[in-house]
């Protein structure tokens, strides 16, 4: 099977041991024990850029997962999303060592105030090159809550509307404050910057108060590329309106489109492109020479699932102490003030079937909430394909059970496949991680994106 247009690959990373995948930690080729070493993560970055994938992208948490038997101690034993380093630390080593790869950042709305957010992507722009973007992130956990903010996470829906006034800020750092020319480095007149071209935002909402200017001049982006990965009604709607990238979690293809359609329709009704979104799919690989020895690789992955390591990140995702229901019950439909996403995932997406926890646990054991594909290079090349094609869609994010080891067997095994079938890139174009999106020239927000209505209008142009 050919595909008609490229498709976007990203790999899904964290900055910890063990990500999203429960007790594979313990598989003998996994490398997340060198999550602290950074020549580990400038060597992956130089073989994804090798591979010519378009980034990798970095999920992050503000706080822990201790919603499973109201402790922490489930998670910490399996090194579930914890210990967490920060990400956006180790992204410019991972920029010095390749030229072309993008990198996906995640930054919480409800943790992060805006003006230091604005001022970390501007200074992470200027060191990638103009590689980055922001996965805008609501964040869930009242751990975070406790540890950072004021004691009680601020209601779900409520956390939408901080981020909409959150990005407003962020646009007008980026976009309004610093003109392109600010900078004039005039040796002779002693002047760096010029003042009548710096301007204060003079933003007083009902969250933010943020009177001054940006401290970074314009980077090549100024906005970075910004993705969500939200899928409540309230997330669909602010991906709709402003995200360049959607982050989905689909248990299917059918389900995907349904989804896909309604953000594409959402998108459209808010003056935008409707094409311009696009949509990365969260997905595991787990790859080998023929089909039979990828389901060997599988059935030894599933032995090794952690039942509690995947429910302490499912009771954290949802705020449901999975603890209290029978592991082989079927889980009721539930609501929660958490993430409604990964409720509604298991309870409604997939209507024809009745979820145990034990269930839950298997399927999001390996890699997350994303389906796993399993099988020899041509069976995952046509079901990626396939992917793409029936759901409508423009890529993946590619995550892992065995970190590095996965990703390293798609790229020798999978990716030469799709690079014959055209369906990847064997050569990057443009430089950066908005071209990767979009084309080359597109290196900032295209003129239907609200962002730019932010953008300040050069001297004279009747602003
Ligand atoms: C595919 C996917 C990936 C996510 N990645 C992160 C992440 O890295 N960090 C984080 O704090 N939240 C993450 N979230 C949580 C969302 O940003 C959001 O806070 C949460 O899903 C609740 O919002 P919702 O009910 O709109 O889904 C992710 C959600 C989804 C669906």
């Amino acid at each position: 099977m050919m595909l008609s247009r490229r498709m976007r690959l990203f790999a899904f990373d964290f900055q910890g041991p063990a990500h999203l995948s429960a007790g594979l930690w313990r598989h003998e080729n996994d490398q997340g024990a060198r999550y602290k070493d950074v020549r580990y993560w400038t060597e992956y970055a130089q073989l994804l850029e090798q591979a010519r994938f378009d980034g990798v992208f970095f999920a992050d948490n503000a706080g822990y997962h201790d919603i499973y038997q109201a402790s922490a101690a489930g998670a910490l034993a399996d090194g579930a999303q914890v210990p967490a380093n920060d990400p956006a630390l180790v992204i410019s080593a991972m920029a010095a060592a390749t030229e072309h790869l993008g990198f996906g950042l995640t930054g919480s709305t409800t943790f992060e105030h805006p003006y230091s957010l604005a001022r970390k992507f501007s200074t992470l722009d200027h060191l990638t090159d103009g590689r980055i973007g922001w996965n805008l992130v609501t964040s869930y956990a009242g751990s975070a809550a406790r540890n950072i903010g004021n004691g009680q996470l601020t209601p779900h829906d409520e956390r939408y509307d901080v981020a909409a006034e959150h990005l407003e800020v962020c646009y007008k750092l980026w976009e309004d404050s610093w003109e392109d020319d600010a900078v004039v480095r005039d040796t002779d007149r002693c002047v760096w910057a010029d003042p009548e071209r710096v301007h204060d935002i003079d933003h007083r909402g009902k969250y933010f108060t943020v009177p001054g200017f940006a401290l970074c001049e314009p980077s090549p982006q100024r906005t970075p590329v910004i993705f969500q990965a939200g899928g409540s009604s309230k997330g669909r709607a602010l991906a709709a309106a402003h995200a360049e990238g959607v982050f989905v979690n689909a248990l299917s293809k059918s389900a995907l489109r349904r989804q896909v359609d309604a953000l594409r329709a959402q998108a459209a009704e808010t003056g935008r492109d409707p094409r311009s979104v696009r949509v990365l799919q969260m997905l595991n690989v787990v790859v080998a020479a023929t089909d039979e020895q990828a389901h060997a690789k599988y059935e030894q992955y599933r032995e090794l699932v952690s039942y509690s390591g995947a429910m302490a990140r499912y009771s954290g995702w949802t705020a449901l102490d999975m603890s209290q229901f029978d592991p082989d019950v079927p889980l009721r439909h539930v609501k929660t003030d958490a993430g409604q996403t990964m409720v509604d995932l298991f309870s409604k997406m997939d209507p024809d079937k009745e979820w145990t926890p034990r269930d839950i646990a298997e399927f999001i054991g390996i890699g997350g909430s994303g389906p796993t594909i399993v099988g020899s290079p041509r069976t995952v090349a046509d079901e990626l394909i396939s992917w793409v094609e029936e759901a409508d869609i423009d890529g993946f994010n590619l995550g892992h059970a065995v970190k590095y080891q996965d990703i390293a067997d798609f790229i020798e095994l999978v990716v030469p496949e799709l690079q014959r079938r055209e369906a990847m890139w064997t050569e990057y174009q443009g430089t950066t991680l908005r071209e990767k999106l979009y084309g080359p020239g597109t290196v900032r927000l295209p003129a239907d994106h609200p962002g730019r209505r932010f953008h300040h209008a050069p001297v004279g142009a009747g602003h």
